[in-house]
C-alpha cells in the first residue's frame, strides 16, 4: 500500500511557482512605497508637501464629478389663509401631488404603503406613502424624488408634508411643467371618474339628477368617417383654449344635429357627454319666459358643459306665429358686428325670448362668464330652421343624422350581439340600402330576442314589410 503524497501534476506546480513570484513582487512594491514615503517625509520640506498635497486635491476635485446641487420644494398639507396661525386651509397641490402618487406607488417595490379609499365610495385604493419614504417619479427623463415626512404640526398633530427634490439645474422645468403637469393629469382623472348629470331648467333655476346614459362613440351607428370627424372636432376643441383667448372669441362649440326622428341626434349628444365628460343642461324654452330668466340659465351654467335645445325649430316658431311677429333681438352682444338691432337696457328684461337673443346671450355671455362649452340645438327639420341659425359662424358644425346605413346596421349588430358577420347579413344589407328605416327601428327589432338568429329573422321580415309597403306607395 503506497501512503505517500500523490505528485503534483506539472501545470499546478507551474500556478503555485507563478503566485509565488507575484506575491514576492507585490512584497517589493509595497516595500519600495513605504520606504519612498519615508524619504519623501525626511528629504521633502513640509511647506512643498503642503503644497503637492493641495495641487492633488485640486486635481482630484476638477476629475472626479461633484455631487450635483439639489433643490428641495415641501408642499405641507395645510397652509395659513395669511389671518394668523389660528386659521388654516387645505394645501389643494398637496391634495393633488397625494392623488397623484398614489397613481404612482408600484406596491410590490415599497415595504410598507397606507390605503385609503379615497373619500368616495368609488371601491378604488387609494396607495400613499408611510412618512419618512420617498420614491422617484420620471417626467421628460428627469427624476424627481418624493419624500413624505412628518408635518411641522403648525396647524395640528396630524399635519404631513411632501418633499419634491431634484437637480437645481431643473428647478424650472420643476415648477414650469412638472408642477402643471400633475394638477393636470389629477384633473382629467377626475373628470374621467366623476358622475355625470343631466339638469333641466326649473323657472330660472336648474335642478339635475345622475345621468347613466349608456352611449358612447362605439355605440352610436353612424357613417364611421362623419363619427371620426366629430371626435376629431371635439379633441381639437379641448386643446384650443389658448386658441380661442388669443382670437377674442368665447371658448365655446356649437352643433347642429339634423335628421328624421329616431336617427340617433339625443344618443349622439349623450355619447359626446360620455367622451368629454361634461354635465348637461337641457333647456326647456318653453319654459323660459324672460330674457332675464334665460340670462341667470345660462351665467348658472358652470365650464365644461353642454347646453342642449331640442327642436329648435318648434321652439321660436310657434312663438313667433303666436305673437304675429318675432319681437325685437335683445342683443348684449353682437359678436359679428352685424345686422342685429341694438338693446334698449331699460326694458331689456320685459322682453320676451327670440332667437337671435338666444344666440346673442350665448355668444355674448359666454365669451365674458365661462367658457368650455359646447352647445347643441337638434332639429327633425332643418329646411324649418331661422335663417339666423344657419348663418357662418353660428353652429360650427351640422351634423345629418340619416336613415341606418349598412355601416350602421353592422354597428347596432355589434352592440346587441357581438357579432361581426351572420348568414343573414347579405340579405339585410341588400334590403337596408334599399329602404329609409331609422336606427331606431333596426335597434327595435334586435332588442326583441337575445338569440341572435330569431332576433335577425324578425328583422328580415320587418324590412321586407317595409319595403312592401314602399313598393305599394309608389304605385298609388
Ligand atoms: N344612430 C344610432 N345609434 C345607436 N342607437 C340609436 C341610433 N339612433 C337611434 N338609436 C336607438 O334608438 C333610440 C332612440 O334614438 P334617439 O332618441 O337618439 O333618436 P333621435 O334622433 O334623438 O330622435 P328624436 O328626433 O325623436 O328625438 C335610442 O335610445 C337608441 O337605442
Amino acid at each position: 500500500m503506497d501512503l505517500s503524497p500523490p505528485a503534483a501534476s506539472p501545470s499546478l506546480a507551474k500556478a503555485v511557482e507563478t503566485y509565488r513570484k507575484a506575491v514576492a513582487t507585490a512584497a517589493t512594491v509595497t516595500a519600495y512605497a513605504v520606504l519612498a514615503r519615508g524619504m519623501a517625509r525626511e528629504l521633502v520640506p513640509p511647506d512643498l508637501r503642503a503644497a503637492v498635497s493641495w495641487a492633488v486635491s485640486l486635481v482630484r476635485a476638477r476629475v472626479e464629478p461633484r455631487p450635483a446641487e439639489r433643490r428641495t420644494v415641501i408642499i405641507r398639507s395645510l397652509e395659513g389663509n395669511g389671518h394668523g396661525h389660528a386659521q388654516c386651509n387645505e394645501n389643494l397641490f398637496f391634495v393633488d401631488a397625494h392623488a397623484y402618487l398614489a397613481t404612482k406607488i408600484e406596491p410590490r417595490s415599497m415595504s410598507r404603503f397606507y390605503l385609503g379609499g379615497g373619500g368616495g365610495r368609488s371601491g378604488r385604493n387609494v396607495l400613499s406613502m408611510v412618512p419618512g419614504d420617498s420614491m422617484t417619479d420620471v417626467f421628460e427623463g428627469v427624476e424627481f424624488k418624493w419624500t413624505s415626512v412628518p408635518g411641522e404640526g403648525r396647524f395640528t398633530d396630524t399635519e404631513v408634508s411632501l418633499e419634491l427634490s431634484f437637480d437645481a439645474a431643473h428647478t424650472d422645468m420643476a415648477l414650469g411643467r412638472y408642477v402643471p403637469f400633475i394638477r393636470e393629469e389629477v384633473e382629467q382623472a377626475q373628470r374621467r371618474d366623476r358622475e355625470l348629470k343631466i339638469y333641466m331648467n326649473e323657472g330660472s333655476s336648474w335642478r339635475g339628477i345622475v345621468h347613466h346614459h349608456p352611449a358612447t362613440f362605439d355605440t352610436i351607428a353612424m357613417d364611421p368617417d362623419l363619427k371620426k370627424s366629430i371626435v376629431d372636432d371635439l379633441d381639437r376643441f379641448l386643446k384650443r383654449k389658448e386658441y380661442y383667448r388669443r382670437i377674442g372669441k368665447a371658448w365655446k362649440r356649437g352643433y347642429l344635429l339634423y335628421g328624421p326622428p329616431g336617427t340617433g341626434k339625443s344618443s349622439l349628444i349623450a355619447a359626446m357627454a360620455n367622451y368629454l365628460r361634461f354635465n348637461l343642461y337641457d333647456l326647456d324654452l318653453s319654459e323660459v319666459h324672460s330674457n332675464s330668466a334665460l340670462q341667470r340659465l345660462l351665467i348658472g351654467m358652470p365650464n365644461r358643459s353642454i347646453l342642449i335645445v331640442e327642436d329648435i325649430d318648434c321652439c321660436f316658431s310657434a312663438r313667433s306665429r303666436e305673437d304675429g311677429k318675432e319681437h325685437k333681438t335683445p342683443a348684449v352682444t353682437n359678436n359679428d358686428g352685424g345686422d342685429e338691432e341694438e338693446e334698449d337696457d331699460d326694458d331689456f328684461s320685459e322682453k320676451k325670448l327670440t332667437l337671435s337673443g338666444l344666440l346673442n346671450f350665448i355668444d355674448g355671455l359666454w365669451s365674458t362668464s365661462g367658457e368650455e362649452r359646447v352647445i347643441v340645438f337638434t332639429t327633425n327639420y332643418k329646411d324649418r330652421l331661422d335663417a339666423a341659425l344657419l348663418r357662418p359662424g353660428r353652429m360650427d358644425v351640422h351634423v345629418y343624422m340619416g336613415y341606418c346605413s349598412w355601416d350602421a346596421f353592422k354597428t347596432l349588430a355589434h352592440n346587441y350581439f357581438v357579432v361581426g358577420d351572420h348568414p343573414l347579413f347579405p340579405e339585410i344589407r341588400e334590403l337596408i340600402s334599399g329602404l329609409e328605416v331609422t336606427p331606431a327601428e333596426v335597434s327595435e327589432m334586435l332588442l326583441r330576442s337575445e338569440d341572435a338568429d330569431a332576433a335577425l329573422s324578425g328583422l328580415v321580415e320587418f324590412l321586407e314589410e317595409k319595403k312592401k309597403q314602399a313598393m305599394c306607395e309608389a304605385d298609388k
